[in-house]
Parts: structure tokens; C-alpha cells; sequence
């Protein structure tokens, strides 16, 4: 058990000789010979202060880096969403912004991939499709779970007039598009023999879903940077789960024709 010499020591700075340092929110230990510290009765503690007073007078470094991020992100992404409305500043690009968000949304990828699936003639194409598709679900799955557990509401400037959503979809942290873009963009240059500028339009399409996201207004830009990483990461989930004749026979002949 701490003496109260000790204790008193820790307070004070103590005999130590190291500086310290009092915020506003450490008002019970005063300096000793300081009027506050006088009209204690002997022995008795300074009462503890709530935390979220503290919280508030004496925020952490972490605390205010996150929150100034936080401000700066909404500030500039209002400032960027260019196409939010018609009447925005670049309001005419609008229609084709939609057109950008459909080619990156869930229901044509998953509907492709599975049309593909059915007509594929090689085992190979199979696989690879299969594993497409494997991939597009389980990114639906972890963007609607972080979406659910984040709930970050999107940005005022949004209109709500997307094609098909679910009810997560009202949320907007991390951007749905922007991880299907990474995944689907890593996958195709890992898994399809495509000529170099063909392979620097896949890469540019998944920059222009991500960035169209913020200029509809839809998303805040670390909504997006945050997709961009995941789908970037569930790639890596996907090639270490391959799923081949070898590891999932059933799978493989439910489509072997
Ligand atoms: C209904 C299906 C199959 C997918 C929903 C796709 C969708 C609407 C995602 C939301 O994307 P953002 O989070 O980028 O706005």
C-alpha cells in the first residue's frame, strides 16, 4: 500500500526533481502551500472529476488530430461535391456521374459474374469467376457490417436517388463503391491476361468510381479512402480462401456442364 508521503510525492511533483504539469482538469492537486490546497481538511482527497469533464478540458493530442481530420474531411468534401445536385457548380456532369456510379454498383458486377459463370467453357474461367463472385458477396457482407457498426450518417448535401440500395445503404462509412473498385481492380489484374492500356483503364475506372463518390456528394472523402483500403485488403482474404475443384469439389460441380 502507497504511503501518504508517497502519494503526496506523486501529486506534487515530489522530491524527484522532474517538472510537472498541471491541466484544468487536474484542479484537486495543487500546489502545496497554494490557498486550495490549505483549505482541504488534513488527510482528505481531492474528489475525482467526472471523465467527460476532463474529456473536455483536457482533450488528448489523438483526440484533437481526430477531430480536426474529421472537420478538415467535411469541409473539403462538401467543397468537392461538385455534381451533389443539379444546381451544384458542375451540376451538368451529374447524369454522368450516375452512369460512373452503376458500372461500379453490386447488382451489375454480381448479375455479370454470374451470367459469366453460367456461360463459361473452361475450367479455368470457372474458377476464376467463381471466385469473382465469392469475392463481390463477401465484400457486400463487410461493408453493410462496418457500415451497421459505424453508422456515420452520409453528407447533408446528398440526395438519396441511388439505384437499388439495402438499409444500410443509408449509412456511408466506408463507401460501398470504392471497396468493390479496389477488390474488383485488384482481382482483374491479377486474374485476367488484359494488354498494359487495358490494364490502366481498369486502374482509372476504379479511381474515377472512388472520386465520382465524393463529387455526387454521396460519400465524405475518408469514407472512400477507408473503402478504397479494405477492398485493397479483402482482396488478400479472397486469394488466401481460393476456392478450387481441389478445396470446394461441390462448388465446381454444381457448374461443370
Ligand atoms: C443491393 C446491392 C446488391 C448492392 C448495393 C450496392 C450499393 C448501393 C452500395 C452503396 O455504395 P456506396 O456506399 O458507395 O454509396
Amino acid at each position: 500500500m502507497p504511503s501518504p508521503r508517497s502519494s503526496r510525492e506523486r501529486r506534487a511533483g515530489g522530491s524527484s526533481g522532474r517538472l510537472e504539469f498541471l491541466s484544468l482538469s487536474q484542479r484537486g492537486p495543487a500546489a502545496p502551500d497554494s490557498p486550495s490546497r490549505r483549505r482541504e481538511p488534513a488527510g482528505a482527497a481531492a474528489a475525482p472529476l467526472p471523465e467527460e469533464d476532463c474529456m473536455k478540458l483536457n482533450p488528448s493530442f489523438v483526440g484533437i488530430a481526430l477531430s480536426s481530420l474529421l472537420a478538415i474531411d467535411l469541409w473539403a468534401s462538401k467543397r468537392l461535391g461538385v455534381c451533389a445536385g443539379e444546381g451544384s457548380a458542375w451540376g451538368s456532369a451529374r447524369p454522368l456521374m450516375k452512369v460512373i456510379e452503376v458500372s461500379g454498383h453490386g447488382i451489375p458486377w454480381l448479375l455479370g459474374t454470374f451470367y459469366g459463370l453460367c456461360q463459361s467453357d473452361s475450367s479455368a474461367a470457372r474458377e476464376v469467376l467463381l471466385n469473382l463472385l465469392f469475392a463481390l458477396l463477401l465484400d457486400l457482407v463487410m461493408v453493410a457490417v462496418v457500415k451497421g457498426l459505424v453508422r456515420r450518417p452520409r453528407p447533408t448535401h446528398n440526395k438519396m436517388d441511388m439505384f437499388v440500395t439495402i438499409s444500410v445503404d443509408k449509412y456511408s462509412f466506408p463507401s460501398g463503391h470504392a471497396t468493390r473498385a479496389a477488390l474488383v481492380c485488384r482481382f482483374v489484374l491479377r486474374h485476367l491476361v488484359l494488354a498494359v492500356p487495358l490494364r490502366v483503364l481498369v486502374v482509372l475506372w476504379a479511381l474515377i468510381v472512388s472520386i465520382s463518390r465524393v463529387m455526387l456528394g454521396r460519400h465524405n472523402m475518408t469514407d472512400v479512402l477507408f473503402g478504397l483500403l479494405l477492398g485493397y485488403a479483402l482482396y488478400g482474404v479472397v486469394e488466401h480462401c481460393w476456392l478450387s475443384p481441389a478445396t470446394a469439389p461441390a462448388l465446381f460441380a454444381l457448374w461443370s456442364h
